[in-house]
């Protein structure tokens, strides 16, 4: 006997949004996983980089991620029918036949599809954050057997609080009347205006997910809806296995170059919550929504604070530690230093170990290249660095504090089956497991590499450290070159320095014969 959460997908038509992304695909493997019953999921996408729709579908099905549902039933690809649809197109590009066959048979609908960019022009993000999700609530109110309407948005939406309850906060502005405005307005004026629109939020992605919500809140008295909103989403705890991440998004990719030895430096605080989830912990949390949504039919649309910082925090300092702790343990090839970076909150002495960590060797490495007739990159590479780098700093450096009682709610409705099936209890994540598992994802699936070479990536960083020893002891004869043979008061500094050092090490071998 199946539990209730797999008992009600069965037999139900599925339709996603934004199933090719981080965690869209996610979603779609557990469902074909935890509830092998469903009839169909229908997936909206988009042909991309010279790929038709057919073959990014395909291609995502060979993804390691489906090795467990591959397992279970070889033939699982025939449950997915991808629909073309491009966002940000009007009717979301669907064609007639689509829109009329999904109006007909879809049950559920799993809105997932953002742009997560934080560099996006406004224009682009209410577009596709804010007009597409208008949209498919039109598409929605179409379709007669609909039995809930879960909406992705992020526990961001309002980061310009710092007490965010389960509820949908008045809108920064009426989304209708800044769609309406916009429209005839030339992209250039939007960029003007774009910082007195967004205010005190950090950028355009986190303003349009708060207009969004709005979008979805007014169609709430038509559709029964759920709204899920997950903090920073990181590698999968434990399902379809620990440490699964397919991208360089939010901490992973400062994970990564952390790792490689690139990243030295970052704005954060060591004090303050990282709020980190599990993306398998998102995905359960959003099905048993939607199964919670569909069969209890709340009144008003329910919004799930889907964060870890209230119920079991971790702080960014435990985060540098036990990465660094990970990368160095188990380093990535072609590290370009050892893998140390710290955080700092104070601003002066990140700019200081900028210059002195990423800089300047930088620039010595490019100096290198164009020596030997290569092209110089690594300014470009840490340039780029910090650009990212620098959109992520408002989330470091900050804490806020989500109330998650919709959370605690729905937990307490599960079956004791699907607490096990469909785990979001995150009073039960080991953090230093959890993290070393992600940093390991990150080079076995974002990086591509194999656990068996890490005595190679071992042995380069020997090297490394061999070349930074050489390194320090040219620089230090240069400068005595240099400065200190040149001047008399230098040399007498350089010698009692010397001589102090020599005194102490005499007293410390001393006092050690004598207490052996
Ligand atoms: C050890 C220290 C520990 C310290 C811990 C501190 C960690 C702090 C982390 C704080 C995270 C806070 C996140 C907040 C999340 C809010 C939650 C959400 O709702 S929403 C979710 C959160 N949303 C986000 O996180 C979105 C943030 N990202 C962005 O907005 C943009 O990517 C960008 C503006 C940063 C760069 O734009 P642009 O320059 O145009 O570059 P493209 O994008 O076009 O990528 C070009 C290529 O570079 C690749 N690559 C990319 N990043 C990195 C990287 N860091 N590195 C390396 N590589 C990277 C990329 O794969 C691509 O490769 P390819 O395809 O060409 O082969
Ligand atoms: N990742 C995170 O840390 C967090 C994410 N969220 C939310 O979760 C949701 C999913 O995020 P995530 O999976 O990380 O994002 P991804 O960027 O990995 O995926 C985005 C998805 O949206 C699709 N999409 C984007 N533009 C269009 C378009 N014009 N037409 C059709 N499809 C489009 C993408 O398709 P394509 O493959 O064709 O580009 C992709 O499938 C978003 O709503 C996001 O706001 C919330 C909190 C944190």
């Amino acid at each position: 006997m199946a539990s209730p959460i797999a008992s009600y997908y069965s037999g139900k038509n599925v339709l996603i949004t934004g199933a090719t992304g981080f965690m869209g695909k996610v979603l779609v493997e557990k469902l074909l996983r935890s509830c092998p019953n469903v009839r169909s999921l229908y997936v909206l996408v988009r042909p991309k980089a010279g790929q038709s729709m057919q073959e990014r579908v395909k291609d995502m099905m060979k993804c390691k991620l489906f090795d467990r549902v591959r397992e279970d039933d070889p033939d699982f690809y025939q449950k997915i029918v991808p629909i073309s649809s491009e966002l940000t197109q009007p009717g979301l590009a669907i064609s007639p036949q689509d829109a009329q066959k999904l109006a007909s048979c879809i049950n559920v609908v799993f809105h997932c599809a953002a742009t997560i960019r934080f560099d996006e022009p406004l224009k682009h993000a209410l577009q596709l954050n804010v007009i597409a999700t208008q949209q498919l609530l039109t598409l929605a109110l179409q379709m007669p057997n609909l039995e809930a309407f879960i909406h992705v948005s992020t526990a961001y939406a309002n980061c310009n609080r710092r007490q965010i309850d389960e509820v949908i906060y008045p809108p920064p502005v009426e989304p209708k009347k800044l769609i309406d405005s916009l429209e005839w307005m030339d992209d250039s004026i939007v960029r003007d205006i774009t910082p007195r629109l967004i205010g005190d939020r950090p950028n355009t992605y986190t303003y349009t997910k708060a207009l969004a919500e709005c979008v979805v809140q007014q169609a709430s008295s038509k559709i029964n809806i759920g709204i899920i909103r997950p903090s920073i989403v990181g590698a999968s705890w434990q399902e379809p296995f620990p440490g699964w991440i397919d991208n360089f998004n939010g901490p992973s990719g400062v994970f990564i170059a952390a790792g490689k030895g690139i990243l030295r430096t970052m704005r954060a605080n060591n004090d303050a919550v990282a709020d980190l989830i599990p993306v398998d912990v998102v995905i359960n949390l959003t099905l048993a929504a939607g199964w919670y949504t569909a069969v209890q039919k709340p009144k008003t649309a329910l919004v799930y604070n889907c964060t870890t910082g209230g119920i079991n925090p971790f702080h960014w300092g435990e985060i540098e530690h036990h990465v660094m702790s990970t990368f160095k343990r188990n380093p990535l090839e072609q590290a370009f230093r050892r893998p140390n970076a710290n955080i700092t909150s104070n601003y002066l002495i990140n700019q200081y170990w900028i210059l002195v960590s990423h800089k300047f060797p930088a620039l010595i490495y490019d100096l290198f290249l164009r020596l030997s007739g290569q092209k110089p990159q690594m300014m470009r590479i840490f340039n780029r660095l910090h650009k990212a780098i620098g959109l992520l700093e408002y989330f470091s450096s900050q804490e806020w504090e989500w109330n998650s009682e919709n959370v605690t709610m729905l937990m307490g409705q599960l079956s004791p089956e699907d607490r096990k099936n469909f785990n979001f209890d995150v009073r039960q994540l080991n953090w230093p497991e959890y993290i070393e598992n992600y940093c390991i994802g990150t080079k076995k699936y974002v990086l591509n590499e194999d656990m068996s070479d890490i005595p190679a990536a071992r042995q380069h960083l020997r090297k490394l450290r061999n070349i930074r020893y050489t390194f320090n002891t040219v620089l230090l004869v240069f400068i005595w070159r240099v400065f200190i043979a040149r001047s008399q008061m230098a040399r007498n500094i350089w010698y009692f320095v010397v001589s102090l050092c020599f005194k102490f090490l005499s007293y410390f071998r001393a006092s050690s014969t004598l207490t052996n």
